[in-house]
């Protein structure tokens, strides 16, 4: 039976407002306030008409120059990267030590949390179709590069069974009583807890901690400060995102981080009108001021979540309407845990299962992977690196460790994210920037490069798909995206 979301048809005109397409004008200045935000005057956002927004470059770009580094508006990290990689919830530096992340990581998975929090519709629903490519001098992704020693063996994370460590060496790498030889060249920020104390985020500094609780966390912070009844209908809420798929919890903070600007832009409102007197207040929707502060979201490009998703191959067409009609059900249930857990009576628009599923559709259309390269790799690298003698007195100890984490030693921290002005740079099959990693990019921001020399007042493309796939291949990869390319390499190539 189809879910109903009562809050649809009771806000139907308010949802109409926050869903209609912004005007050009408003692109062009909500834009123009972000650049200058940012400092950034090498790049304009624009409506041409053809493709909705794209982004021209105002300035001159050689090869291989920066062409952006965007800062996401939200972002996640997998469920099952969490064991493996220690971040910062904010800005996804790596945090702690290196013993730290590496006796966490055994510790965890000793634990059993194996990372199995299976997404069952990880085929179909992965929402980061954009991948960012990673630096490494020989143009392939380092991530997951193995070295080879003098006699052709892998010399390191090889596939044989993982060798366990005794119970108080790692404990003695998590509590820092063990160090490493030279990890001292791979220092890390020390992580800083939650304010709200939910012993799940933990930060690189207090700022990136205040300015996550400001943002979106506080909203949906399960630490003791919250009553009892929200944190368990987040920790509900929670466990069904971590289940079924992590996007949800993407969408949980995207509308917190609306409910908490709404609320900030009626207080300054009512200051700026002198009504210090909160007696006044009205907990009635302020559609204009709700307007405000979903404007961020407003920009992106978006369509109903089980609209757009592209139907998995196991899943014939006549099984469309049913599968579309399942991944609407499963939003509908998330949807139904949140609203238990953080409903605003003011912005209650925002609770709406077309909301919602345009919310996780804008990700589905526009997230790029987030990815950041592991210090416990670069560590490996660097002891495989020494001479003798250093090198076999650093490996006696090591060696055993590295045997502990198997192949799984150089795994880097993954998620997803939505980036406001990289999302804004539409598809080409020979396009003229790609997101890349490069080694110094060693946090969440998307980095953008060029890939050719690139002149003021041209369009910058990224290509959302292998564009070295033939044109069948690329056509219907970008099907999955609504549209057929005509992209000049697609014209020449059409048969
Ligand atoms: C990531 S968004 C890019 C920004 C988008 N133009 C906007 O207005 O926000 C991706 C969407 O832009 C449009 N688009 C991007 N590249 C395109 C292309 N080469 N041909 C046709 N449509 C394209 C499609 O609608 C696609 O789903």
């Amino acid at each position: 039976m189809e879910s109903i979301c009562p809050i649809d048809s009771r806000c139907a005109n308010e949802i109409a407002a926050l869903l209609s397409p912004p005007s050009p004008l408003q692109v062009q200045e909500y834009y123009h306030k972000l650049l200058s935000r940012r400092n950034c005057s090498s790049i304009i956002v624009k409506q041409d008409g053809n493709f909705g927004k794209g982004v021209y470059a105002a300035v001159d770009f050689n090869e291989e120059e920066l062409v952006l580094k965007d800062q996401m508006l939200v972002g996640v990290q997998h469920s099952s990267n969490k064991i493996d990689c220690f971040v910062c919830s904010s800005c996804f530096c790596f945090i702690g030590s290196v013993e730290l992340q590496i006796g966490r990581r055994l510790y965890l998975q000793e634990l059993g949390a194996s990372g199995s929090h299976g997404c069952d519709m990880s085929d179909s629903s992965n929402t980061s179709k954009y991948n960012h490519d990673t630096d490494s001098s020989d143009g392939e992704d380092n991530s997951y590069e193995k070295k080879e020693d003098g006699d052709g063996e892998c010399s390191f994370g090889g596939s044989e069974a993982k060798v366990h460590l005794p119970e108080g060496v790692v404990q003695s790498l998590m509590n820092g009583h063990m160090r490493l030889p030279y990890s001292k060249e791979f220092s890390m920020p020390p992580a800083v807890p939650c304010p709200g104390g939910c012993g799940e985020s933990f930060y690189c500094s207090t700022s990136c901690a205040e300015a996550d609780w400001e943002s979106c966390h506080s909203l949906i912070c399960t630490g003791e400060w919250s009553d009892t009844a929200r944190r368990e209908a987040l920790l509900k809420f929670i466990k069904h995102a971590n289940e079924t798929n992590d996007i949800f919890l993407l969408a949980a903070k995207a509308i917190s981080s609306t409910i908490l600007r709404y609320h900030k832009l009626k207080e300054r409102c009512l200051l700026e009108k002198g009504k210090h007197d909160k007696s006044h207040l009205s907990n009635h929707c302020d559609l204009t001021i709700l307007s405000e502060a979903w404007r961020p979201i407003a920009m992106g490009h978006k369509r109903r979540w089980w609209d757009c998703i592209a139907l998995p191959d196991d899943i014939s067409s006549s099984d469309e309407v049913a599968f579309r009609m399942q991944i609407r059900d499963l939003a509908f249930e998330s949807l139904q845990l949140l609203t238990t857990a953080i409903f605003d009576r003011e912005c209650e628009p925002l609770f709406s299962l077309e909301i919602y599923g345009h919310i996780i559709g804008m990700f589905e259309q526009n997230n790029l992977d987030l990815v950041v390269a592991s210090p416990v790799e670069d560590y490996f690298l660097y002891i495989d690196d020494l001479t003798y003698p250093e090198k076999e007195k650093a490996e006696e100890i090591t060696r055993p460790i590295l045997d502990a984490l198997g192949e799984d030693y150089s795994i880097c921290c993954q998620g997803t994210a939505f980036f406001p002005l990289q999302s804004c740079m539409n598809h080409s099959c020979c396009p003229n920037a790609k997101a890349f990693k490069r080694e110094e990019d060693r946090d969440g921001q998307a980095t953008i490069i060029a890939l050719r020399s690139i002149r003021k007042g041209e369009e910058i493309t990224i290509s959302y798909v292998d564009e070295d796939h033939p044109y069948e291949e690329r056509q219907a990869s970008l099907a999955d995206y609504g549209f057929k390319c005509r992209c000049p390499k697609c014209v020449e190539e059409q048969p």
